[in-house]
């Protein structure tokens, strides 16, 4: 089949590039020429593991093309996935402009009949928009072409969007439309093989299903985040409670780790998008709205055990970070609790010396030549001098550090763990002060 993907970001590359793996043929539209010429020149504007060798090998293959020409798109692709990104509008609401712009392109250059495909987490009632915005176009060309819109969300993770993609939980469908749901059904069919997995429903409850999925996995990182500071007063351990309550199936231990509040590019927006939907037709969401108070407070509790331990003022103090990406595996820093944590400590007075295996370019780019922050070309180094180390993000390579060497290192032995990478007692045998999260 020959499919347009419209906007090339961490969701429209992997899915174009995992649709070529599979044998279609595979055009990938962006706006962002930059993206676009890096991608032509054989480069990879993101970090996600096993992505660049897919993408080599398709483009090889003659499978996968970059483009930034509109009507060459549009003319490709029977199928048209919409792809673009929905950022948080001023009030939290999601920003649907470069939603409504791809399916107006779409409107002003299709010839023949068009599926379009929703697949960015769009409100209930983004279908409806897309529809209309194609329609405006096709009328003032005065032509009247056929076309069906479909909405598909996408529910891979940032750091395995490979692996989501490929052996997917379930493809959700929502059309009112059978010839659509035929040519989805097709598409999907080689990520399906020893069990359906595609979910057919109406369109609205395809586009509530995303926010109800990241809604539920926000409201057991809050829980458990909760539950966390309690244990911490009650003089109990959370990583004991994890696994007394993840055992019983009906919970299981999926998305129970307490930490530094959730980040990244979807929790934070489809929460608050989701409260806005409801405002709008007012619904009041209590426990959706409480899960984001939650997390708001969760992202100061590592900022305030470190004023805790070393004063509210922090003039003249240095912190060694390990992690800056909002997650192991992926480079991106957006909604990154490291974020957070950095510009508090900065606003105390202190700098920071920070390691990331993969998300230190990405910081540069958004913190330029700060003063505040340095960085170190490996963990070890980053500890050098520092009055403290502050872990934020659970990468591999953190997990079994040597102590001893460490201590050594560090100005003084005290260490905050924003993921409770290791066990309280050993930290301490080595001789650290150890300030984890819910653990005592
Ligand atoms: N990142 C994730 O893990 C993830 C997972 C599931 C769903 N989503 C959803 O998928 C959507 C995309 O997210 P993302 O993280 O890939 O965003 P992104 O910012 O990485 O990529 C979006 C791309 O769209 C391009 N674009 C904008 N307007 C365009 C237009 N009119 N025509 C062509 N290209 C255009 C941008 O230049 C950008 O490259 C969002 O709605 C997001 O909520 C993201
Ligand atoms: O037990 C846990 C699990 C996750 N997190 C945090 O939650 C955030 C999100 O993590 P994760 O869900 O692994 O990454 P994303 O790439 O943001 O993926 C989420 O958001 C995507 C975009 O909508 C969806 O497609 C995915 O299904 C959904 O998991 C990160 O800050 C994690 O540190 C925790 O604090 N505790």
């Amino acid at each position: 089949m020959k499919i347009t993907i419209i906007g090339t970001g961490y969701v429209g590359l992997v899915t174009g590039t995992c649709l070529a793996e599979v044998g279609n043929e595979v055009m990938c539209l962006d706006v962002d020429t930059r993206k676009i010429e890096l991608l032509n020149r054989g480069g990879i504007p993101i970090y996600e593991p096993g992505l660049e060798d897919l993408v080599k090998r398709n483009v090889a293959a003659g499978r996968l093309h970059f483009t930034t020409d509109v009507a060459k798109s549009v003319a490709f692709g029977q199928v048209q996935f919409i792809a673009v990104g929905t950022p948080p509008d001023e009030d939290g609401s999601a920003d649907l402009q470069y939603v409504v712009a791809a399916a107006r392109n779409i409107g002003r250059y299709m010839d023949d009949y068009k599926v379009i495909v929703d697949k960015s987490t769009v409100p209930v009632g983004t279908a409806d928009k897309v529809r209309a915005a194609v329609r405006e176009q096709l009328a003032r060309r005065g032509v009247d072409i056929p076309f069906s819109v479909a909405s598909n969300p996408e529910f891979l993770k940032e750091g395995a969007a490979v692996e989501d993609f490929m052996r997917p939980d379930r493809i959700v469908i929502g059309t009112d439309d059978a010839r659509a749901l035929e040519i989805m059904r097709t598409i999907y069919a080689p990520f399906q093989r020893n069990h359906e997995r595609l979910i057919a429903m109406d369109i609205r409850s395809a586009e509530l299903t995303k926010y109800a999925a990241n809604a539920m996995l926000a409201t057991r990182i809050s829980f458990m985040n909760e539950l966390a500071l309690l244990a911490e007063k009650l003089g109990a351990d959370i990583e004991h409670v994890r696994q007394g309550i993840g055992s019983d199936p009906r919970i299981g231990y999926h998305f129970l780790y307490p930490g530094v509040g959730y980040g990244g590019s979807c929790f934070p927006k489809d929460v608050q998008a989701l409260q806005r939907t409801a405002a709008e037709h007012g619904v009041t969401l209590r426990v959706i709205n409480a899960v984001e108070q939650a997390n708001e407070h969760q992202k100061q509790v590592l900022l305030n055990k470190i004023k805790g331990r070393f004063g509210d003022d922090l003039s003249g103090r240095r912190f060694a970070l390990w992690g800056l990406a909002f997650k192991p595996n992926t480079d991106d820093m957006r909604e990154a609790p490291s974020r957070v944590i950095m510009e508090g400590l900065w606003r105390a007075g202190a700098t920071v010396r920070a390691y990331d295996p993969v998300a230190m370019h990405e910081a540069r780019r958004i913190y330029g030549d700060e003063p505040r922050l340095a960085y170190a070309d490996s963990p070890m180094e980053a500890l050098d001098g520092a009055d403290a180390l502050v872990i934020v993000t659970e990468w591999k390579v953190f997990r079994s550090p040597d102590f001893d060497a460490m201590r050594a290192r560090l100005q003084q032995p005290v260490i905050f763990d924003g993921r409770n990478l290791y066990e309280p007692k050993v930290v301490r045998e080595a001789g650290f002060e150890y300030f984890p999260i819910g653990r005592h």
